[in-house]
């Protein structure tokens, strides 16, 4: 009779429950040890009133129940499909135990009817579409346009370090890229990105210089609308780059604060939106890149020693153009714009002349300024070939006529010839002694010797 009580305890506190319960798609049958109901609510769902049902076994008044043999086995049936008056409701069937004995079975059901849950699932299906959709969109949006056949190059230490960044593209390894301002740092962070798993995902690009620091947070880990900001969301670089690479570009002026956030990303691979206490999970590749000396920095506690260690995993460093000038002819092939005004001009090309100027100069601003020179040129230039004249004021200085085969002006070329022979004739006069040659052309021994080496003087007159 003890149960019989504890059944009655448990109908008064479902009554007590169903007051406060959502009970427009949750429904409560429960049938004691013989399956006959003691507690009935799904009043709503088959239009029967407990005062005519309570007492009765189960089986009469519930299709295809099971109630009873749960009351019975103690096995409980979790998410079952149950055909009631021609509707499919989800039902749950719990055994109800009393000092471990089985003394009923309580019955649920959540959805009335399995087409809502269909509806439900449809619409769960639109949303994970239209996210799919987006996240396409995105990739899209955010899509890294070079690949490595982007990377024009014939010297032999570019051509390694391609080499070496198709390999290391295959892995998810952090890559710090250095150079030059303009030697194609985010067109190798590109094709590392193109060439790896990532291609299909975003490629998304920071520059840490030119987003103000207290912008840069909400760029990177984005926020939650919160009273405070008027309830704006906006979802952060780090979470876009779902999958893809985040390439973060002038590293070097990221302030100390922003790196200890961006060091915690990078260790637990999660981070908090402003306004959230949710983590988010970060699953994109790093590529950072500088042209600061980031060795120095640390030294100037400008850099965290840490972050250094965490991004550094693949040092890439790219040599500046002057390092590298057999590259010049074959970049002014792909360089030069092949049309002006719409027009196009295939055979566009770079003098002689115009090209022995540009061997001249040291190219500070590296592949960015030629590509700037050459684009200039050709607008400036209505003939087949560009020639001097149409390069910028700052290169004319190396025009000082006509040039020679090996890229010297005519001007330097007689300047040589003229000391050339001022010391040969002085090491021919004191027979190759190199001192009393000094001494006649005015000149300290250690330049007489610079000279005899860099113009390729024969020194041996003794006899
Ligand atoms: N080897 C190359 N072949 C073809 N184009 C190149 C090469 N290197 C650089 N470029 C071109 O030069 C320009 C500058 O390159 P990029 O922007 O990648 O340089 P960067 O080092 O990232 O510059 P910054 O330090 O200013 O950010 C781009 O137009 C790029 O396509």
């Amino acid at each position: 009779m003890e149960h019989e009580l504890y059944l009655e305890k448990l109908k008064s506190s479902i009554n007590i429950l169903s007051d406060i319960l959502d009970t427009e798609n949750y429904g409560m049958c429960i049938v004691d040890r013989q399956g006959r109901i003691v507690v009935w609510n799904y009043e709503r769902f088959f239009h029967l009133r407990a005062s005519e049902v309570l007492g009765k076994p189960v089986t009469e008044v519930l299709e295809n129940t099971r109630l009873h043999i749960v009351a019975k086995t103690g096995k409980k049936e979790l998410f079952q499909l149950q055909k009631i008056n021609g509707t499919n409701v989800i039902a749950n069937r719990i055994p109800i135990l009393y000092h471990g004995e089985i003394i009923g079975a309580a019955g649920t059901i959540i959805f009335k009817d399995t087409r809502e849950l269909g509806e439900l699932y449809s619409r769960i299906e639109k949303v994970e579409n239209s996210f799919k959709a987006y996240r396409s969109e995105i990739a899209q949006m955010y899509r890294a346009k070079y690949t490595f056949n982007d990377i024009h190059t014939e010297n032999d230490k570019m051509i390694s370090l391609k080499e070496f960044c198709q390999v290391v593209a295959q892995s998810d390894a952090s890559i710090l890229i250095r150079g030059e301002s303009g030697t194609g740092k985010e067109l190798f962070a590109q094709a590392i990105h193109n060439g790896g798993a990532s291609a299909s995902y975003p490629f998304i690009s920071i520059d840490c210089a030119a987003i103000p620091k207290k912008q840069l947070e909400a760029e990177l880990f984005g926020y939650e609308g919160t009273l405070f900001n008027g309830g704006e969301t906006k979802i952060g670089k780090l979470e876009l780059a779902d999958q893809g690479t985040v390439f973060l570009d002038e590293l070097g002026s990221m302030s100390l604060d922003m790196q200890a956030k961006l060091l915690r990303v990078l260790e637990t691979r999660e981070f908090e939106k402003s306004g959230s206490n949710k983590k988010t999970v970060f699953k994109a590749r790093v590529i950072a890149a500088t042209n600061e000396d980031l060795e120095k920095a640390i030294e100037e506690k400008r850099f965290r020693r840490d972050l250094y260690y965490r991004i550094n995993v693949i040092p890439v460093q790219i040599p500046p153009l002057r390092e590298r000038m057999n590259d010049l002819p074959r970049l002014c092939r792909v360089l030069i714009p092949h049309s002006r005004y719409g027009y196009s001009r295939k055979n566009l090309n770079v003098a002689d002349s115009t090209m022995k100027i540009l061997f001249q100069h040291s190219w500070p601003g590296n592949v960015r300024e030629l590509r700037n020179v050459l684009e200039r040129a050709a607008i400036v230039c209505s003939s087949q070939e560009i020639l001097p004249e149409h390069l910028p004021e700052y290169l004319q200085k190396y025009n000082s006529g006509p040039a020679n085969a090996d890229g010297k002006s005519a001007y330097r070329q007689e300047i040589e010839n003229l000391e050339r022979r001022l010391i040969q004739n002085a090491l021919q006069n004191n027979h190759g002694n190199k001192m009393e040659a000094a001494r006649q052309l005015g000149i300290q021994r250690s330049l007489l010797y610079k000279k005899i080496s860099d113009l390729d003087i024969k020194t041996d007159y003794s006899k």
